[in-house]
């Protein structure tokens, strides 16, 4: 074997499907992920769209995640069945502030029951609450999204689209768990970190780069 060959393992590639009530921030989520952008304007997605991005696990494992966000109303639709269809990984997503998103979870699941009942490979399923920037407008109780996780084997996460807090660290261990992948604290820790740097580098461009106001005297 050559060493080209030998450095250059394949990509593997992860089906992630984001399902939820529509407003509970599924597209601004894979977006803040694969794009690093938010966008305050809501734009409902029809149907379906996709983000792709690239991930390196410990072991240098490159792994490319493709996120298929599915639209809020597509719930009892014909083609739900076949979005979830083949996901590794399925992601639940709801608005803290919102009970009745996170309620709607049960229906979301039942479908993804009901397509997966018969396959080999049963998905991780992860929950996510979203929006914990409005963590003063939270309606949702973490004691009932705690006990939704143990009652279902669920992974448990917290994020805001909004900032990006815990965003990538939350693909990154969904990644990781359905690959069978531990990350240690300090793997956690330093994705935390990089996020942090990252809004620390932009409040001080944004203190920074503001033009000072010119008062004219009359
Ligand atoms: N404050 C706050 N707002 C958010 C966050 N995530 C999304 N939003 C806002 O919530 C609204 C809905 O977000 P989307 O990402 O479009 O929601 P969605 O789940 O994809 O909605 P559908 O396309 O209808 O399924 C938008 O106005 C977003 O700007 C967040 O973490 N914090």
């Amino acid at each position: 074997m050559s060493d080209s060959e030998e450095e250059e393992s394949p990509d593997r590639q992860l089906k992630l499907v984001v399902l939820g009530d529509g407003t509970a921030g599924k597209t601004s989520l894979a977006m803040r992920f694969a794009q690093e952008t938010f966008g305050k304007q809501y734009k409902q997605t029809i149907g379906l769209d996709f983000y792709l991005k690239r991930i390196i696990l410990p072991g240098n494992l490159n792994v490319t995640l493709q996120v298929w966000d599915v639209g809020g109303q597509t719930i009892g639709g014909k083609m739900l069945d076949k979005y979830i269809y083949g996901a590794q990984g399925i992601l639940l997503v709801y608005d803290i502030t919102n009970c009745q998103s996170f309620e709607n979870l049960e229906d979301w699941y039942n479908v993804v029951k009901k397509v997966t009942e018969e396959s080999e490979m049963q998905p991780l399923v992860a929950l996510v609450g979203n929006k914990i920037d409005l963590e003063h407008m939270r309606t949702v109780k973490v004691d009932k999204h705690q006990r939704f996780c143990q009652e279902n084997n669920f992974s448990s996460h917290f994020v805001s689209a909004k900032t990006g807090d815990s965003v990538f660290l939350c693909f990154q261990r969904i990644a990781a768990e359905i690959l069978g992948i531990k990350l240690n604290k300090a793997e956690m820790e330093q994705s935390q970190v990089i996020f942090h740097k990252y809004v620390f580098c932009l409040k001080f461009y944004l203190v920074f780069s503001k033009k000072p106001t010119n008062h004219v005297a009359n």
